[in-house]
Parts: structure tokens; sequence; C-alpha cells
């Protein structure tokens, strides 16, 4: 198990902001990759209805075991489905079932920023057409937008190119030419139109 301070949890205002969108959208089916101690876990399991369910994953369970009190004393946990292991495989694994593509609302990708693309060309087969995928830390603590240089933290620093890539290659896997960006907090959002193309809003 890696230092928990090496990973940055979901702060308030980017939860709320994840559960306005949430509820904007009346999404019912949700995923979430990269669970931590269930912050984000916690306000997307909240802003669900009674119904709703999200797939969580994480490469290590205590993480999740640690924030679990927390999720059951919410009374949201059944609406909970953990899955251990590396995201990859397990997405792989729902995607040999086509009933699973195109049926998730809302997908929030926030784990190895070095898989983002990888998450990308996955994920974008499970959301459903007109359904949401966000994607944490785009902005990489402000570092996409300063020089290479400039003094910065070194798991900053160590990831920084690998966001970069991500934020220029997510519109263009999509085939767009204008991507919209809105700058407000560090997350990009991908929403799929009926055409499977898709509007990039980065926030
Ligand atoms: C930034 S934290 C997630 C924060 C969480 N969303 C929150 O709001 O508190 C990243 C998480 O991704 C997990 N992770 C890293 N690589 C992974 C992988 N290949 N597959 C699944 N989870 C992974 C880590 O164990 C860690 O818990």
């Amino acid at each position: 198990m890696h230092s928990i301070s090496n990973f940055m949890a979901t702060p308030a205002d980017e939860g709320q902001l994840i559960s306005m969108l949430i509820k904007l959208m009346n999404a019912h089916k949700a995923m979430e990759i990269g669970v931590l101690t269930g912050c984000s876990l916690l306000a997307i399991a909240l802003a669900l209805p009674s119904h709703g369910k999200i797939l969580a994953m994480d490469i290590d369970r205590k993480y999740y075991e640690l924030g679990l009190p927390i999720i059951e004393k919410a009374g949201v946990a059944h609406k909970i489905d953990f899955k251990e292991g590396p995201a990859l495989p397990l997405l792989d694994k729902l995607l040999q079932d086509d009933n699973n593509k195109g049926t998730f609302d809302f997908i929030f990708v926030d784990a190895d920023k070095e898989n983002y693309l990888n998450y990308h060309k996955r994920v974008i087969e499970l959301v459903r057409v007109g359904g949401l995928i966000a994607y944490d830390n785009t902005l990489w603590n402000g570092s996409v937008a300063v020089p290479p240089d400039a003094p910065m933290d070194e798991v900053v620093k160590a990831f920084r190119g690998f966001v970069m890539d991500s934020i220029k290659l997510l519109p263009l896997i999509q085939g767009l030419r204008f991507a919209k960006f809105l700058l407000v907090m560090e997350l990009l959002c991908v929403a799929v139109s009926f055409d499977h193309s898709s509007s990039v809003y980065c926030h």
C-alpha cells in the first residue's frame, strides 16, 4: 500500500460540482476509477437516487475500507459495487459483455495519470450516449500552464507529461476541432453526444 499522502482526495468543492452534474443529468448508473478513501465516491453515491449504483475500482481495497465506515454511516453503501484490482483489466472484462456497453451515465476517472488515454479508449465504449466522463487533475496543480523547468513538487513533475499528453489527445481521439475550456477547477468532462463524438469542458 502506498502512503496515502502520495494521493490527493477530491476536495469538497469538486465533490459538490460532481454531485451537481450527477443530479442535473439524472444519472443512476455511475463508475469511479480510483477510490482512495472514498471522498468522491461518497459524493457520487449521495447524489445518485436510492436505486442508483456505482461501480468503484481501486488497485488496493485497504483504502476503500478506511473510508467505508463513513460511507455506511451516510447510508449509501448499498449503492456501491467495489472491485479491487488494476482498472484496465477490470474494464476489459466489462467490455467483453456487450450488455455493459453504452450503459453508464457518469464515469469519474481519478487513478494513474499515465493511463488516462488507455482509460478513455475503454470508458468511451461504456458510457451512454448523452453521458459524461470526468477526468480529475487535468491542470495537475497548475503545472500544465508553466514551463517544464518551473519549480514544482517531484510527484507533480513526474506525471506532468502524461497529464499534458492526455489533455492534448483526449479531444483529438474524439475528432474534435474545437475544445471549449472553462478553467474553474481540475476536472475535465467529456460529454458524449448522439453520434458518440463529444464536447470537452475543462474545469
Ligand atoms: C487520486 S487517488 C483517488 C482519489 C479519490 N477519487 C478521492 O476523491 O478521494 C488515486 C487512486 O487510484 C488508485 N489507483 C492507482 N493506480 C490504479 C490502477 N491501475 N487501477 C486502479 N486504481 C488505481 C490508487 O490506489 C488511489 O487510491
